[in-house]
């Protein structure tokens, strides 16, 4: 009996061939010696009995699988489990549910007894068995009553090494996908009480989480949809470019600035996001950080595959200008000042030693009022415009809240695709008076009515100069030079 462990696979194989060379020396020598002393028709029925024996149980190679190696947890007996969940037949007679607070769904495992056949590279047959054993005396590590899990995989000697070398393996990324699928995304977020059962456990970072149960995706984001095609096809590429980061020795880490008005989308894009790449989200508030060991620390206890998000950054700078005449030169002169793309510095630097997989997104609605040093390429890699609603993006509001689909539109469509292109209206607004009745002439009617109310409202605010306003209008608004360079002092980054 032996554990598997994948470090070791290529050993534990040529381990079990050796055992069994020597058992087949062993088997002969016997042979020899029987031929001398025992009679000959005793001979030939010991024989035929060791022949049945041997060609029916040694055709097979059983591979134990144990639950833990020492103290730590068998990671090939972890797979199986996850694995094998996916290949459970509907002969099975005894299942496993459990279901944990934490846990959305109820899961199912085999019971001890059970067996489940699979099939690899069309013509191996493989066997798994899972086995409870009453804890041994020897075995300290488990506590009592705690017994002994395993699972015994078996399969004909001939394919030892195709079992090894591909099967094994594919049971692992079988796994590893599937624990992906079941992935929950959880928001992070530091300083105030979330009310999860996971609260508590902050650690010296502050930071607490939730399950993050923000419904947006790609399909309900009103978007223009080549930007939507391109958002999606950056985030694939990124993450299938491990070696790619590698070999330019660059961090694996990629920034996205979300510009626009407010209720465009650009938080609901950061959700869409996290749920496509399954990541999870730590929200992040500049101005609840006080120096720069507390800034570290806080980016040190965040996880890979994460996405760090600062939204509003033009009102986080404001918020560090703790009551500070702003110094026009304070850039240029003293470096000690923390500015964001001193963050981005600090942060490449940190996630270059120790982070992989980290994408950090910016929001803001007034990316005019941005250090323009934040802005330069190779900065924030992806700047990303969420505009008013289009007529593209109503569609998909439309399908989403009411199930009118493009194909087949309804009468006010059109009127409302004219009025919409050609009216300042943000997705939200749209989405709030689709969601004012489920009858769709009720709900058309009146976004027809509140379009034509905000086109003139609109035209009016253009005609008494109301289009500085900057949340109509943000990029034309004049900005101070150096607005994000007056942080606290406190936050100084290069000392
Ligand atoms: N592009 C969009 N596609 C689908 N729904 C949208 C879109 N934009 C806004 N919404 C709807 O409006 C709500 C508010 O949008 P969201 O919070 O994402 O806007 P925002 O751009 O982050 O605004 P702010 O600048 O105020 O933070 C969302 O919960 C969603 O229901
Ligand atoms: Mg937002």
């Amino acid at each position: 009996m032996f554990t598997l462990n994948p470090k070791d696979m290529p050993t534990t194989a040529s381990t079990l061939f050796s055992a069994y060379a020597s058992f087949a020396a062993s088997m002969m020598l016997l042979r020899s010696i029987t031929d001398q002393l025992i009679p000959h028709q005793i001979r030939s029925y010991i024989y035929s009995a060791l022949s049945y024996f041997f060609t029916t149980s040694s055709s097979n190679l059983t591979l134990i699988v144990d639950e833990h190696c020492g103290m730590a947890r068998n990671e090939v007996y972890d797979a199986a489990e996850v694995y094998l969940r996916t290949k459970i037949s509907p002969f099975t007679e005894r299942l496993k549910i459990s279901k944990t607070p934490r846990k959305k769904n109820i899961s199912i495992a085999i019971d001890k007894g059970e067996e489940i056949t699979d099939t690899f590279d069309n013509d191996i047959k493989l066997k798994w068995r899972f086995t409870e054993l009453e804890k041994g005396q020897n075995d300290k590590y488990r506590s009592a009553g705690d017994n002994k899990h395993q699972f015994e995989l078996v399969f004909n000697k001939k394919h030892k090494d195709k079992v090894m070398e591909f099967y094994l393996p594919y049971v692992f990324a079988r796994a590893k996908a599937i624990k992906e699928e079941e992935k929950v995304v959880r928001l992070y977020t530091r300083g105030s009480s979330l009310g999860d059962d996971e609260s508590d456990n902050r650690g010296s970072s502050g930071w607490g989480s939730i399950r993050m149960e923000h419904p947006s995706n790609f399909g309900t984001m009103a978007m223009d949809p080549e930007l939507k095609r391109m958002v999606i096809d950056d985030l694939d590429r990124f993450v299938r470019r491990r070696e790619f980061y590698k070999k330019v020795g660059k961090a694996w880490k990629r920034g996205y600035l979300l510009y626009g008005p407010p209720g465009t989308g650009k938080s609901s894009l950061i959700a869409a996001m996290a749920n496509y790449l399954k990541f999870d989200v730590y929200d992040l508030e500049l101005s609840s950080i006080y120096n720069n060991s507390e800034l570290r620390r806080i980016l040190l206890s965040t996880s890979n595959r994460s996405i760090l998000v600062i939204e509003d950054i033009d009102c986080s700078a404001k918020m560090q200008n703790r009551g500070r005449e702003p110094d026009p030169h304070m850039y240029q002169s003293n470096n000690n000042r923390l500015t964001l793309s001193g963050l981005l510095n600090f942060i490449d630097g940190l996630w270059s030693s120790c982070g992989d997989e980290r994408i950090i997104v910016f929001t803001t609605n007034h990316k005019d009022r941005l250090d323009p040093a934040l802005l330069r390429p190779g900065r924030m890699d992806v700047h990303i415009h969420m505009s008013y609603c289009t007529a593209s993006g109503f569609n998909i509001l439309a399908s989403n809240y009411l199930g009118i689909h493009e194909g087949n539109p309804h009468r006010l469509c059109r009127e409302i695709e004219g009025l919409i292109e050609s009216t300042e209206v943000t997705p939200a607004e749209v989405a709030e008076e689709l969601m004012k009745s489920d009858d769709a002439d009720v709900a058309l009617e009146g976004l027809i009515n509140f379009l034509e109310r905000k086109k003139v409202e609109n035209d009016k605010k253009k005609e008494e100069g109301a289009d500085k306003n900057e949340i109509q209008d943000p990029e034309s608004q004049p900005f101070p030079d150096n607005y994000l360079d007056n942080y606290d002092p406190s936050l100084s980054l290069f000392d």
